[in-house]
């Protein structure tokens, strides 16, 4: 049958100074990174964190590399082991390292090293409220975020959480790059709606390649 879409080439959508949507860029890797995922997950398991708050956050997270982003009563942190299991993170996989660096890169961040990739899995319903990614040491390195499975929208805002957003829907295989003078910009998703995507099952995942330390 005629598939509009296979032969879609990936194309450059600008969010803000600093922030580009690479749609589809992932697309033809996305077997590859959810079998990666699935091993992480088999090892280090998908878990429910707890804001400082006391909240149970509605988004499950695991990570891979020297270090894990999570949150606990005490605070949000990078550690170099998952504390519910107890065992260090396991090591970034290659496909993973490779796609972040080379994807950085085209969005105009040379030498970009992730030290850290938080996994997120959205369960119907599960969204991440307004924040930004500010945990990091080096805010001169940008975010590298990578899209898998069920759709869901994107809120990308300003420097304070009232500002007006941008909403744009985040498909299977789309990469958003921000760094430089949007790395502080006020971020989120909304309410996963559900569904069933063909490789990815109920769920949306999300890499998010950070340099920590
Ligand atoms: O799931 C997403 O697309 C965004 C994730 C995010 O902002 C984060 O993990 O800090
Ligand atoms: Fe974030």
């Amino acid at each position: 049958m005629l598939d509009l879409f296979s032969e879609e080439a990936p194309w450059q959508e600008p969010l803000a100074e600093g922030a580009v949507i690479l749609r589809r860029r992932a697309r033809d890797q996305a077997d590859a990174l959810l079998a990666e995922i699935y091993a992480i997950a088999a090892q280090n398991p998908f878990a429910h964190r707890i804001t400082p708050g006391g909240h149970r956050m509605s988004v499950a997270m695991t990570n891979c590399g020297d270090l894990g982003w999570s949150s606990d009563s005490r605070g949000y942190q990078y550690t170099e082991q998952d504390n519910h299991s107890g065992h260090k993170w396991p090591p970034m996989p290659s496909l993973f390292r490779e796609l972040a660096q080379q994807t950085a890169q085209e969005a105009g961040f040379s030498g970009f090293n992730p030290d850290a990739c938080l996994i997120n899995r959205y369960e119907p319903g599960a969204k991440l409220t307004l924040h930004q990614d500010k945990d990091e040491k080096d805010l001169r390195q940008p975010i590298v975020s990578v899209s898998l499975g069920l759709p869901a929208v994107f809120q990308f805002g300003g420097f304070e959480r009232g500002d007006a957003t941008q909403r744009v829907l985040l498909e299977h295989g789309d990469i958003v790059v921000w760094g430089g003078p949007s790395r502080l910009r006020y971020h989120g998703i909304l309410p996963l709606k559900p569904g069933v995507h063909p490789q990815a099952g109920a769920f949306r995942y999300n890499l998010t390649f950070r340099r920590a330390h």
